[in-house]
């Protein structure tokens, strides 16, 4: 969305409703492909402002057992800056099959390449981006009354992926043309395409504590900040190396994920990890239960640089948490949701939802890429069974008529290292359930994911809803609001809203993860609604039951 010129919104409607006919003299460059006609919203060279209701029902329970639900209405301004950054993407992990494939292919996405295949010729597209490949309800038409949708990408003046600038760091010192054919995720002939560009693009030296990740891992480890544990000096360079590739390539802004290999989990000591005081001393001290991943994400809260976990460890270790909320720094993660598991949370939600009981999910997987060797070794494994298994937990506990309090399905999560298939991860799923009558229904799937170009696409989403909600501002909407412009802040700084693009959200401390696929969806598409003065999605379409 390009910026508009100002508008006059002060036409205003006695219902708050437009009449169908705009009087607002709208200015919409080319580029824009809508407008909002309300009293509620303004648009300025530099600013959309909205003043939105946000509806809900708060439940309290009598003293006769009974619930007793109220409407409740709470109100809020949200701004949102138009000036759309250069942008960096800085990822953790750069050489490997996911960060060679996602610059591989925001390259060709930019260069609008086409490549011979054996099924004929493929253009560069971004499929499995729910911001480029994938469209909201903007709402019904005037005249036909049907739905009117438009791209997830135009809701609001979001980055274009092919404008991310593309660095990072990583313990291989392999140029990305390179890693790219040891990735083996790409067809050679769109690689002969874009290997000039990825040869030039050679990775940082980055921080490498053997413990953390699978000794497997060692041989490539030929890139590296000198030290094996924690310590200030690794959080400085990391600073560094943001500031530097920040300057060198003139951005507004830098956006940092990792895509580096699982880690083992982080012990949680008091005095350590505990709180931010604390994680900031060990380090100091060189405390070795200081994951490189936490080491990144200090680094990155400093630096007042959005951190993403791409990986399943508890990066986000207590002490990170508290520091980001006391930097006002944004985190996210953890562990992209990319193919069995996005798959689970959109079938358990369909079954449960379908009061259905699901008393059973064998979750088996294979995969031949660097990831399956890094998850062979015990404790990384254990990162992954983690967040692989409690996907499910938010909507069984919601069904109280098929759970009773603390039951659940049978839940088992194996993955296994077998070269052989290479990215192409292989996952067989059986999900068993309870019908009516005594019945049971099974359901088998085999879903053969190319993880890498599963994964790629969510890398994007994170980083380009990550900025956009750098962009967004917030206060409550109170009688002298007009002038309390100081009021408006950012959202917390733990993003729950990038739930969609990962298996085991991060939220902030106190509140509830929400895995169902439909539902952080639709949190992801109604907040950007929000912004714009737009009422959540709903599919009542009263217009077409009512008349
Ligand atoms: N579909 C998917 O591919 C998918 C889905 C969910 C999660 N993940 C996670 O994403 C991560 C990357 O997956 P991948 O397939 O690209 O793995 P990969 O092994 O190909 O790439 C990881 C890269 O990280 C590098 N690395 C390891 N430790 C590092 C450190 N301390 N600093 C910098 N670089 C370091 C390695 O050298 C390697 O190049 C893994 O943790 C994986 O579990 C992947
Ligand atoms: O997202 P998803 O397909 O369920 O999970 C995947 C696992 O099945 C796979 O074993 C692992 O290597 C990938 O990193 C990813 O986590």
């Amino acid at each position: 969305m390009a910026p508009h010129a100002e508008l006059d919104n002060g036409a205003a409607y006695g219902n708050g409703q437009s009449n169908g006919q705009s009087t607002v003299p709208v200015s919409a460059s080319k580029e824009d492909i809508f407008i909002v006609d309300s009293p509620n919203v303004t648009y300025t060279e530099s600013e959309i402002r909205s003043k939105y209701t946000y509806r809900t029902t708060s439940v309290a329970k009598g003293a006769d057992g009974k619930y007793v639900a109220t409407p409740k209405e709470t109100l809020y301004n949200f701004k949102v800056d138009r000036k759309i950054p250069k942008t960096g993407m800085m990822l953790v992990g750069l050489g490997g099959n996911n960060g060679s494939t996602v610059t591989a292919g925001i390259i060709a996405n930019r260069r609008g390449l086409v490549w011979e295949t054996r099924e004929g010729p493929r253009a560069a597209n971004y499929y499995g981006s729910v911001l480029m490949g994938s469209t909201m309800k903007l709402g019904t038409d005037v005249h036909t009354n049907q739905d009117v949708n438009i791209p997830f990408h135009e809701v609001l003046p979001i980055v274009h992926p092919n404008d991310l600038v593309i660095g990072g760091w990583d313990i291989s010192s392999m140029d990305l043309a390179t890693a790219m054919d040891r990735a083996a995720v790409l067809e050679p002939t769109l690689k002969a395409q874009v290997k000039k560009e990825m040869s030039r693009i050679v990775p940082l030296p980055s921080i490498y504590y053997p413990d953390f990740i699978a000794a497997n891992q060692e041989d490539r480890a030929d890139n590296l900040i000198p030290g094996d544990k924690a310590c200030m000096a690794h959080v400085e360079k990391i600073r560094q190396d943001i500031r530097e590739f920040k300057a060198q390539n003139n951005l507004d802004k830098v956006i940092v994920q990792w895509t580096a290999n699982t880690e083992r989990y982080a012990d949680i000591l008091p005095g350590v990890n505990d709180t931010a005081e604390n994680l900031l001393k060990a380090i100091e001290n060189g405390h070795e239960e200081v994951s490189p991943s936490t080491v990144f994400a200090v680094a990155c809260i400093l630096e007042n640089t959005p951190f993403i976990n791409g990986s399943p460890q508890n990066t986000f270790v207590p002490g990170a948490i508290e520091l980001a909320a006391k930097h006002g720094a944004f985190i996210g993660g953890d562990d992209f949701k990319s193919g069995q598991t996005k798959m689970k949370s959109a079938l358990v939600d369909f079954l449960i939802n379908a009061g259905i009981k699901l008393t059973s999910i064998a979750s088996y997987n294979h995969l031949g890429n660097n990831d399956g060797k890094n998850l062979s070794s015990q404790k990384q494994f254990r990162s992954k069974e983690i967040s692989k298994s409690n996907v499910v937990d938010d909507m069984v506990e919601a069904n109280s008529v098929l759970y009773k309090k603390g039951e659940h399905p049978d839940h088992t999560v194996v993955i296994k290292y077998m070269p052989a298939v290479g990215d192409n991860k292989r996952a067989l799923d059986e999900y068993y359930a309870e019908i009516f009558l005594g019945g049971h229904q099974t359901i088998s799937i085999f879903n053969v994911c190319e993880d890498s170009l599963l994964a790629s696409p969510l890398i994007i989403d994170l980083v380009l809803v990550t900025e956009m909600m750098t962009r967004i501002q917030w206060q409550a909407q109170t009688s002298n609001s007009e002038t309390a412009d100081d009021e408006f802040k950012g959202f917390h700084s733990v993003l729950s809203i990038l739930s969609y693009m990962l298996k085991a959200p991060l939220t902030p401390p106190g509140t509830p993860v929400v895995n169902a696929l439909a539902k952080q969806r639709a949190a992801l598409t109604n907040i950007f609604r929000a912004c714009v003065g737009l009422e959540p999605e709903s599919d009542m379409t009263l217009e077409h039951k009512l008349f």
